[in-house]
């Protein structure tokens, strides 16, 4: 791993990121929002499976960039939104140092923001979160990752004594 606050993985393929999602939505789907904003680009995937649970139609973007790959850098604000996020859900998939959770909240102070995963770092900067990860473990997401060939053992331990 390139970062050394980051020990271990917690990969999550894509049908556990919609399990996961769902039941987020469980915990949100007596409130009544009037519109859902994403944090881009993390926030994109979760925010359209909670517009479709919640049947919501009405979706922003506030986008953000802080990380290249899994180096922190400074945290730009590419585009934000013109209100104050109240009656809103503001949605990203993660919350980790929480840099990026204050910036959004200082921009929309009166939505109602989620993510799915969070770090105890982060975590007090958000108003609902459906699971938590140690702050030393990278989320690997699936749309970070492909599906690849793995060579079976044997071959690999015949390489490794050539
Ligand atoms: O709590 P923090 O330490 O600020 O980290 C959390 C943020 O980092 C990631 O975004 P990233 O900047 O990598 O951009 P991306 O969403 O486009 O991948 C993630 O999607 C969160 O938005
Ligand atoms: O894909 C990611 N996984 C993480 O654990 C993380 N933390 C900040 N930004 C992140 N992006
Ligand atoms: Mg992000």
């Amino acid at each position: 791993m390139s970062v050394d606050r980051y020990h271990q993985y917690f990969v999550i393929s894509w049908d556990q990121l919609h399990r996961d999602v769902r039941s987020l939505c469980q915990q949100l789907v007596e409130r009544d929002f009037e519109g859902i904003a994403a944090v881009t680009r993390g926030g994109l995937i979760p925010a359209a499976l909670i517009a479709r649970e919640l049947n919501v139609r009405l979706i922003d973007t506030v986008c953000i960039k802080s990380y290249e790959h899994m180096d922190q850098g400074g945290l730009q604000v590419l585009k934000g939104i013109d209100h104050d996020g109240a009656r809103w859900l503001l949605v990203d998939d993660l919350v980790d140092t929480g840099r990026t959770a204050r910036a959004v909240r200082d921009m929309l102070p009166r939505a109602h923001f989620v993510t799915v995963y969070a770090k105890p770092e982060g975590r007090p900067l958000v108003d609902q979160y459906l699971v938590e990860v140690p702050q030393d473990t990278w989320i690997q997401f699936p749309w970070d990752m492909g599906i690849t060939y793995v060579e079976p053992l044997v071959d690999q331990l015949r390489s490794q004594q050539e």
